[in-house]
């Protein structure tokens, strides 16, 4: 059930992007019911990030109508409602671990009596509690993307936008995540989550495929592969990106 007007997280209407004098988002409608996990897929430089980062309210050159919980994107009242976590991962490199995500903690506006639950709940969460006094200039490039996811989801914010937020995570990890974004979605949280890795898209309530800036799909994995008569999501997004044949 929606916890807003219409219970719509997202609404896209007509959305478009110019970058480097060429429209890398084009035509985009969608409608994301609050409490939905999204997987936005689809090939290299088909525009995933551009959208989400429209979403988020950090793309120049956005156009059409873009409604993000009831408000449109960019609008600095929704800055606390949600979290998004860069494909490049934002994280202070000087600063360890738990100072990185306990200034995030403060920026999220969580009071100071609540910060360290938060931040020690986070590190939980992407299974971090080990590295928490490390500096994050001595982590992996897996290890630092799940700072940045750390501090994305420590306030709790209605909507999560997470840019490949599993790339250079073993398989395990990456199984932990998407439970744990599920678990999120359970509990009223809306989550667009890119993601080049078919069967962890698989695990999602519905799918946004985009190829050059348009959604070649948006359907439930399911649908996708009765559709397009494959047994799994890999299979079926091939089929759906393959060129047509003339
Ligand atoms: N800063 C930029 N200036 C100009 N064009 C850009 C810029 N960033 C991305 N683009 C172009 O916009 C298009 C969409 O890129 P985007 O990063 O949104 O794709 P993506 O689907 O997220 O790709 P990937 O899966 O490789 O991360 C691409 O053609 C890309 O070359």
């Amino acid at each position: 059930m929606g916890r807003h007007a219409g219970g719509l997280a997202l609404e896209a209407d007509r959305v478009g992007v110019v970058r480097g004098g060429r429209r890398v988002v084009d035509g985009v409608d969608l409608a994301v019911p609050v409490g939905q996990l999204l997987g936005v897929v689809g090939p290299s430089g088909g525009g995933k990030s551009t959208l989400l980062r429209a979403v988020v309210g950090v793309q120049e050159r956005v156009s059409g109508r873009l409604s993000v919980l009831g408000r449109p994107a960019g609008d600095p009242a929704l800055r606390r409602d949600i979290g998004y976590g860069p494909q490049s991962g934002a994280v202070y490199q000087d600063l360890t671990v738990r100072q990185n995500l306990a200034y995030a903690a403060a920026a999220a506006g969580i009071r100071r009596s609540g910060r360290a639950a938060a931040v020690d709940r986070a590190l939980g969460e992407v299974d971090l509690g080990g590295l928490a006094d490390r500096l994050v200039a001595s982590l992996s490039g897996g290890q630092r993307s799940r700072v940045a996811l750390a501090a994305a989801v420590l306030a709790r914010p209605r909507l999560l936008v997470l840019d490949e937020p599993t790339v250079g995570l073993d398989p395990v990890l990456r199984r932990d995540l998407w439970a744990f974004f599920r678990a999120l979605a359970a509990d009223g949280t809306t989550l667009l989550v890119s993601s080049h890795v078919m069967d962890e898209a698989e695990r999602c309530e519905s799918l946004l495929l985009l190829r050059e800036g348009r959604v070649v799909a948006h359907d439930t994995p399911e649908d996708l592969m009765s559709r397009t008569g494959t047994r799994d999501v890999g299979s079926a997004f091939l089929s759906l990106v393959e060129p047509d044949t003339p």
